[in-house]
């Protein structure tokens, strides 16, 4: 399975870099990952509503210059869906054996996804209602997919 997670921004934080490649190391046993970063839009305070959304605008279409034809897009959106680590587990396995082997995860900037990200994705992932930093993100979302091989696999993980 083939793995592309696309993220706005670079990740500046060392300990959230470290823990990036922990994760990239270990996901190595389980498919090809590859991580796209794009980069943002300056985005500085008091912005109109327009404003904001001709930055997301311009983010999203950098986000879907890469994403490819036939990939399954999960749009990782506060007001997504949640799912259980193991309901997360069953999907990323029930779309590999229908033959989706290109899935892509795509987190946006600062101030969220576009609406023709959102139009395009295939699903919409909420991790919580809570908002979490887009860089942190990364490594929560890293963890889960890693988790989701484990479980899938039946092998041992803490709880
Ligand atoms: C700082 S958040 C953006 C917050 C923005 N106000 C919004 O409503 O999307 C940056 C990105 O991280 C991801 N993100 C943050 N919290 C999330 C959550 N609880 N579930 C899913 N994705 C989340 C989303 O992709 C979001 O676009």
């Amino acid at each position: 399975m083939n793995i592309t997670i696309i993220g706005v921004g670079k990740i500046k934080e060392k300990y959230l870099v470290s823990a990036i490649n922990e994760y990239k190391k270990r996901l190595s046993r389980y498919c090809k990952l590859s991580i796209i970063e794009v980069v943002d839009e300056k985005a500085p305070e008091n912005l109109s509503q327009k404003q904001m959304e001709q930055i997301k605008d311009a983010e999203g279409e950098k986000i879907l210059k890469y994403v490819k034809e036939g990939m399954y897009v999960v749009a990782l959106d506060i007001q997504g869906k949640m799912l259980s680590s193991e309901d997360f587990s069953d999907k990323l396995q029930s779309l590999g054996v229908q033959g989706n082997s290109n899935i892509s995860f795509i987190i946006g900037g600062s101030l969220g996804l576009s609406e023709e990200v959102r139009i395009r994705s295939d699903f919409k992932l909420s991790f919580s209602p809570m908002t979490f930093p887009h860089q942190l993100m990364r490594v929560i979302l890293l963890e889960q997919v890693y988790r989701g091989f484990r479980i899938m696999k039946g092998e041992p993980y803490h709880k």
